[in-house]
């Protein structure tokens, strides 16, 4: 779940990429890019870190152009080196940058082909190369002069040819924007507008609230299977490119990925988690019409929406019990186990008072690897708390994610295997409690009926691509468990930019 960000103005575009990619930092912490485009030349900074660290003044200075696009990664795929950063760049044809969320389910076979029959070169083990390969070569079997449906013919065959989850922002050198979603629209993206005084400028993101910041109004999201094209002189085409569009974006973008001020397939976020906190509310009420517990505790950030509605419902009082650091960002995203466990102790504090002989009901969002759980329980019980129940707003993550959420091993899931008392007892609470999956697919259908469905497979084991076995789940954990990733740490930090002027 990277961020995306791309822009079409009608001046310097580095700003507003940079401000865009603030706001969807939540979405990756590991690397940070941009890359911009004026008279035909492309600019670009990229490089491991959070945006505030990757862009200096003296990379700002460089990034000229009134059209960009920029990125926020969490490795999914290939390695965490500076090189697989985003976005990436082909010189031909065109010229064509790109950026993209998500993960190709056929990445492997796809860079064979690229190689052996587009006569293509990927110099990364990244699935998001080799996305931009497979448009490029699409793209250049059209004309010198692109025209809106040679582009969107191009989209049409990328989806064809590609599996798996992707919202990308390429950008042509000269030409334009181009942004799609796959046929299921797994991975979220939107788009909007700014009248300015020297016209109309369009955005495209992942989030909505990427766009309010920067003062963009949302048009819509840009439906699964199509594509959007922004020409330089800010006129928009869309249309339809996948042959069986079948609408299932990703839950998880509720339940944790997204912000709550984001509106996604026409769903607020926001709303949806207050939707879970009532349905888990009620789910207790009817497994423990007796409850005692004494108050309501959210485990900060995501869970505070669902928690709070909760405790509303459940009519117990809630209290903020634990602090989060502001400076310490997600824990979730970063890369290794040892990195994650020490950051929850330095993110949350205590506040002792609020447990101190009391039954708290601890909230959280998900429970994945058990990470936050397993020390936060602790924390309350070292805080004074008498029982430590533990709620969460998701219902048991079990199985592996290929779409786009670094979850590539099932050993590692505390749920996988295991029932609901089982997981109470690694956790060491006194009760746990999840969601139960009909409810969370209804907290997000009620705020868009049109929708059919959604993908649940880390919920459920269906994948909705349907090209997914125990092979494929295997190979993934052995490439990607956090023992492998671990050995595979880049070595050595590799400058990457480009950039055509001496001017420092
Ligand atoms: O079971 P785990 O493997 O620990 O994963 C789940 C936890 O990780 C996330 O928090 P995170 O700190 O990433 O972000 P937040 O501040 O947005 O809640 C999520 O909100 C849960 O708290
Ligand atoms: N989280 C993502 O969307 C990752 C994008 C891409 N697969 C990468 O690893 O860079
Ligand atoms: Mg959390």
């Amino acid at each position: 779940m990277c961020g995306i960000v791309g822009i079409v103005a009608n001046s310097s575009v580095n700003q507003a990429i940079y401000d865009a990619l603030t706001v969807l930092q939540h979405r990756g912490q590991d690397a940070a890019g941009m890359m911009t485009c004026q008279d035909g030349r492309f600019f670009l900074r990229k490089s491991n870190g959070l945006v505030r660290d990757v862009f200096r003044t003296r990379h700002m200075q460089r990034l000229h152009g009134n059209m960009g696009i920029g990125h926020v990664r969490y490795p999914t795929a290939g390695s965490s080196s500076e090189a697989e950063s985003q976005p990436f760049y082909v010189n031909s044809p065109y010229g064509i940058a790109l950026a993209h969320n998500g993960n190709l389910t056929n990445a492997k076979e796809l860079a064979e082909e690229v190689f052996n029959t587009d006569l293509r070169h990927i110099n990364t083990t990244s699935d998001s190369e080799v996305l931009l390969n497979i448009f490029a070569h699409e793209l250049g079997k059209q004309g010198l002069q692109l025209r809106p449906e040679d582009i969107f013919d191009a989209v049409r065959r990328v989806h064809r040819r590609c599996r798996g989850g992707y919202a990308a922002i390429s950008m042509i050198s000269g030409m334009g924007l181009v942004a799609f979603r796959d046929p299921h629209g797994i991975r979220p993206a939107v788009f909007g507008k700014r009248e300015t005084e020297a016209g109309i400028e369009y955005m495209v993101a992942s989030e909505s609230v990427a766009l309010d910041v920067l003062g963009f109004e949302l048009e819509r999201d840009i439906a699964p299977g199509e594509a959007v094209f922004i020409d330089l002189e800010g006129n928009i085409f869309t249309q339809q490119c996948a042959d069986n569009p079948n609408p299932r974006p990703c839950i998880f973008e509720h339940v944790y990925l997204a912000r709550p001020d984001s509106i996604m397939d026409g769903i607020h976020i926001h709303k949806s988690r207050m939707r879970m906190g009532q349905k888990l509310a009620e789910k207790i009420k009817r497994e423990r019409p007796e409850h005692d517990i004494d108050v309501v505790i959210p485990i900060p950030d995501t869970s505070r929406t669902s928690a709070l509605e909760l405790a509303l419902h459940l009519d117990v009082p809630f209290r903020e019990g634990f602090i989060k650091n502001r400076y310490i960002g997600r824990t979730f995203i970063m890369p290794g186990q040892q990195e994650r466990k020490k950051s929850v102790r330095q993110k949350l504090n205590a506040i002792d008072l609020e447990f101190e002989g009391r039954n708290v009901l601890l909230v959280d969002d998900s429970v994945v690897r058990g990470t936050t759980s397993k020390q936060i329980i602790q924390m309350a019980r070292d805080a004074g708390a008498k029982n430590v129940y533990f709620a969460s707003a998701a219902p048991a993550v079990r199985y592996p994610n290929v779409y786009g959420i670094d979850m590539p091993s099932a050993d590692e899931l505390i749920a996988h295997g295991r029932t609901d008392e089982e997981v109470a007892e690694q956790i060491s609470a006194d009760w746990m409690i999840y969601q139960d999956l009909e409810d969370l697919i209804a907290c997000g259908k009620e705020g868009n009926p049109e929708l059919e469905g959604f993908d649940c497979s880390v919920f459920n084991a269906e994948y909705v691509t349907g090209d997914i076995d125990q092979n494929y789940l295997d190979a993934i954990d052995a490439e990607r468990n956090d023992s492998a990733k671990e050995g595979a740490k880049p070595k050595v930090d590799a400058v990457i930019d480009m950039h055509n002027d001496d001017t420092e």
